[in-house]
């Protein structure tokens, strides 16, 4: 073989045979031969690596000078080329965004175990053959819309909390009065920013149209309230009642909690909050909404503002007759990261086609960006045929979009869908230094609350209930509520802790009736329980009062779940704990999760952003053991019952 080209083939001796001098000299010369043409390879492969790395480079910059100039990849080359950072138009579901943060994080994990394997290998003095390591991913450099990485900035901390008084031109005496009978004595750091911009845009909406806003602050930094003063103030003004404001929660109780607040300050005026969230049967909902008139012609409609969750909103839609939300000026998406993930029930089109009637003809994507002036000019004049929230509905005005979240997405591929129209972005400042407006280098970073103490336990998995207990009955921790991973989890450390100790416990979960879990939430604020277990349906926005304590006993798959979970407690500036459980294997996971959320530029060593151990030795568990141990025998016992009974109820189903 005198040239090597792409295609040589390299025969490598694997069977030695018997050790005579003849076959070794002639192995030796094989070995030789094999390893000039090894090395030949090598050098090839690495130039061929090189040469496609190179041509790699000037592609990427081509697209982003080509993106820079406002033209987008596809138009320039006509093909796809996918951008890292960006998700998929299929990543529809909450699952979906999450399977993105994990796979971020395992990218990380293998990140930091790239160096330990390659040095194990060559300690095991292997051949390495052509490309042993994988091929560095080269990053592009994402190009961010302006509205995202100058957002206004506002302190986390909720001490910076300023006077009502100052607040006397933006909100009336009637709102000051209700504010102060509620307890409500000074405005929050997001609520300073939010309800005079709020204010402003909606007084002005019939001259300007307002730009879409989106807040992302802090688990329990009073978002609600900054959009139920405006909202408030703004439609008291209204003569006839027409469902004007919608406002989208991902699931029942958190429409019930923001539809109670609504309720609070809607008093003493004429204006009527109505609820959809299957709380009553279908004809009784209905029949308070939308009411037929005396003549039979007509319909009214019995609310100014409607809350929901968006199963109920589209079946109100689909089948309730004579209502319609042709009319609707304001939608608000209340934990929109969520919302927005659950896009793929088709609740946006479904209000699309109650706004626009039967004029709409299809989905519209006439706003997908938001910077370029000329496709906002259009936006203003929009044809006929546009059908998208960001027509004007029959009442002439377009519909205002205010999105809330303390994990807000500014994935623009999600946001795309809710056609944002000249969005502004108010968000918590990662950095206190910083002032109101600024540039953001992280425009995706969410945050804890500033008064939540962190804490990470490390404990194999059949130790875990013992520490709930420990820190339960030993610590006397109380008003505790306590995130397992599944239903099933929560089921099994319930049986075991009523098993172990005299604690008064709780299980919470979506099989329960609202009403049941109203009692028991009453009983938990009251301290009449001293533990509630439940898994992640109740993780986001529940405004329980008072909550000490917030346990992960499975730890969290990701940042948001994380910030979620925790931000049940230390809410309103009010102190807070959390405590997360880890097995000695998911510790390098959540040490990734911790970094992420509490990231600092002026913080380098990496270590300096995990959350602090509290150690809980096995002596101290020491005396629960015994107990532990029976009722680990009666779970198991149970649970044989259980499945036996499961069986005998299939067996009988099917005859
Ligand atoms: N200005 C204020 N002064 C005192 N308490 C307030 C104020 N604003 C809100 N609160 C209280 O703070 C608590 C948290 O508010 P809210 O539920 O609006 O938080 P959030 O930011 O929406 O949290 P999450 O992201 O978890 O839904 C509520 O009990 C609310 O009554």
């Amino acid at each position: 073989m005198d040239s090597m080209d792409s295609m040589d083939l390299v025969a490598i001796p694997r069977f030695m045979g018997h050790n005579t001098d003849a076959h070794d000299q002639h192995l030796t010369t094989m070995n030789t031969q094999t390893t000039h043409l090894l090395s030949k390879l090598i050098a090839e492969s690495k130039t061929r690596k090189k040469l496609r790395l190179s041509s790699q480079l000037d592609q990427s910059s081509d697209a982003n000078v080509l993106k820079s100039d406002g033209i987008t990849n596809d138009e320039a080359s006509g093909e796809d080329i996918a951008e890292p950072n960006e998700g998929t138009h299929e990543d529809n579901s909450e699952e979906a965004e999450e399977d993105k943060q994990n796979e971020d994080i395992d990218e990380e994990m293998s990140e930091d175990m790239s160096e330990v394997v390659d040095t194990e290998l060559d300690s095991n003095n292997f051949a390495i053959i052509g490309e042993v390591k994988k091929a560095k991913i080269i990053k592009l450099e994402t190009i961010t819309d302006k509205w995202i990485t100058k957002p206004v900035i506002f302190e986390r901390d909720i001490k910076n909390s300023k006077n009502l008084d100052e607040f006397s031109d933006v909100i009336d005496e009637q709102m000051m009065d209700l504010l102060s009978k509620n307890r409500i004595n000074r405005l929050f750091p997001v609520q300073q920013q939010v309800i005079p911009y709020l204010v402003k845009c909606l007084n002005n909406s019939h001259i300007i149209r307002p730009k879409d806003v989106c807040v992302c602050s802090p688990t329990g930094s009073g978002k609600t309230l900054s959009f139920v003063i405006p909202i408030v103030q703004y439609l008291r003004k209204r003569v006839v009642t027409k469902v004007r404001v919608l406002v989208v929660l991902p699931v029942r109780d958190l429409a019930v909690q923001v539809f109670q607040v609504f309720h609070t300050y809607c008093q003493k005026t004429s204006l009527k909050v109505g609820l959809v969230v299957g709380h009553k049967s279908f004809d009784e909902e209905c029949h308070s909404i939308v009411r037929k008139s005396v003549d039979g012609l007509n319909y009214h409609s019995l609310v100014d503002i409607l809350v929901a969750t968006p199963g109920k909103l589209v079946d109100l839609i689909q089948r309730a007759d004579g209502f319609s939300l042709r009319h609707l000026e304001i939608l608000v998406l209340d934990e929109s990261d969520r919302m927005v993930s659950e896009l793929q029930f088709n609740w946006l089109q479904e209000i699309e086609s109650s706004v626009f009637g039967n004029n709409r003809k299809h989905h519209c994507f006439c706003s997908i960006d938001g910077t370029d002036n000329d496709s906002q000019l259009n936006r203003y004049h929009v044809s006929n045929e546009c059908c998208c929230l960001n027509n004007r509905s029959v009442n002439s005005k377009p519909i205002h979009k205010i999105l809330f979240s303390a994990t807000l997405s500014t994935d623009p591929e999600k946001l795309k869908f809710i056609s944002l129209f000249e969005p502004i972005l108010f968000m918590v400042s990662s950095d206190p230094t910083s002032s109101t407006s600024g540039n953001t280098s992280n425009p995706t970073k969410h945050l804890v609350p500033e008064e939540l103490k962190e804490f990470m336990i490390i404990a194999k998995e059949d130790r875990k209930p013992l520490i709930v207990w420990y820190l339960m009955e030993v610590l006397k921790y109380r008003k505790v509520l306590c995130f397992t991973g599944s239903v099933e989890n929560s089921h099994r450390l319930y049986s075991l802790l009523k098993e172990m100790s005299g604690l008064v416990i709780a299980e919470f979960s979506s099989k329960l009736s609202a009403k049941r879990r109203e009692k028991l939430l009453n009983r938990f604020v009251c301290e009449k329980i001293d533990l509630i277990i439940c898994s992640d349906i109740f993780a986001r926005g529940l405004d329980i009062d008072g909550i000490n304590y917030v346990i992960c006993y499975d730890p969290p798959r990701n940042e948001t779940q994380y910030i979620h979970r925790v931000g049940r407690t230390a809410r309103a500036g009010n102190q807070g704990t959390a405590i997360t459980l880890v097995t000695p294997t998911q510790l390098s996971h959540f040490n990734i999760i911790s970094r992420r959320i509490h990231k600092r530029s002026d913080c380098k060593d990496k270590s300096e952003l995990q959350i602090e151990k509290m150690v809980v030795k096995e002596s101290q568990l020491k005396p629960q053991l015994s107990k532990y141990k029976s009722a680990l025998n009666k779970l198991s016992l149970y649970i044989k019952v259980d499945a036996k009974k499961k069986q005998i109820m299939k067996r009988n189903f099917k005859h």
